[in-house]
């Protein structure tokens, strides 16, 4: 393959939301399932997430657990994956706190609309990868990281990303925790936003894994590729 296996891990409330309409983090996920993405983690190449995300959370998108720091520190990588933001117009506070926690290479994807004045303050801080003119061509931006032999990538949303990087079809399986509670709203984020598909190009899911995991259930997908399952 051309480009690097990539999976998308989620977690959603019942009714398929990713977060409030004021886009305020929740906790949808317990314990075990924290520990589960530590994990995925902790095994991955590289984690990729939307500039909407960083804005709204500012993750730190690093390995929780020392033990699993070890694991990758013993086997010759850095104690954290590869970082990365998909950032268009270059818009990542240079104060985030992915740039000021745990250590390992940081991405920035922008486009070639992003502000040259911001992008040089972030060349500071993280490797910047140009991709794309207006939006950042996320399968351009696949295929260098491939080049750089990052052959994993978790994408942990948000709901824009989500969309981009199923519509391209770049995404091989989806990992979605759903939640016991429903968050409801119109505008609130759902797992996949973006302009959605029409009816010819619905994308299909083999669903390979369904496990209850404390109040809630994980499922896990392959994606199948385009299919037409409207009933006429
Ligand atoms: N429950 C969960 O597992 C998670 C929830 N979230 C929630 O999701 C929300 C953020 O989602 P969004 O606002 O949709 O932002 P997002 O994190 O999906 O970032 C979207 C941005 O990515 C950039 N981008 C650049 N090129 C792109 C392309 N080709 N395709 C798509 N996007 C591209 C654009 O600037 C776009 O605005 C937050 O409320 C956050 O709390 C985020 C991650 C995980
Ligand atoms: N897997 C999962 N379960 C939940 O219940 C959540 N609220 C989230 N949210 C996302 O996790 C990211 C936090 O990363 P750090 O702990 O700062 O490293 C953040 O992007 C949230 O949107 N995920």
């Amino acid at each position: 393959m051309d480009r690097p296996f990539v999976f998308i891990n989620s977690a959603m409330s019942a009714d398929g939301k990713l977060s409030t309409k004021e886009r305020k983090q929740v906790r949808i996920s317990g314990k075990l399932d924290f520990e589960r993405v530590d994990e995925l983690r902790a095994q991955v190449d590289a984690i990729m997430v939307g500039i909407g995300t960083v804005l709204s959370d500012d993750p730190s998108l690093t390995v929780k657990s020392p033990e699993r720091r070890a694991v990758r520190k013993a086997a010759g990588k850095n104690e954290n994956p590869v970082r990365i933001i998909v950032d268009s117009s270059a818009r990542t506070p240079l104060d985030a706190d992915i740039f000021k926690k745990g250590e390992g290479l940081r991405i920035i994807a922008i486009s070639t609309s992003a502000p040259a004045e911001k992008i040089e303050k972030l060349e500071e801080k993280a490797l910047v990868i140009k991709a794309g003119t207006e939006k950042v061509d996320l399968p351009e931006l696949v295929r260098r990281l491939k080049e750089m032999d990052i052959n994993t990538i978790m994408v942990e949303g948000g709901a824009t990303l989500n969309w981009g990087m199923l519509s391209a079809g770049l995404v091989d399986e989806i990992y979605t925790f759903i939640g016991n509670l429903i968050i409801g709203g119109a505008t609130s984020p759902t797992f996949t936003d973006g302009e959605g598909f029409s009816e010819a190009e619905l994308l299909g899911l083999e669903l390979f894994s369904a496990e209850t995991i404390e109040e809630g259930v994980l499922l896990k997908w392959k994606v199948k590729g385009k299919t037409n399952q409207i009933v006429s």
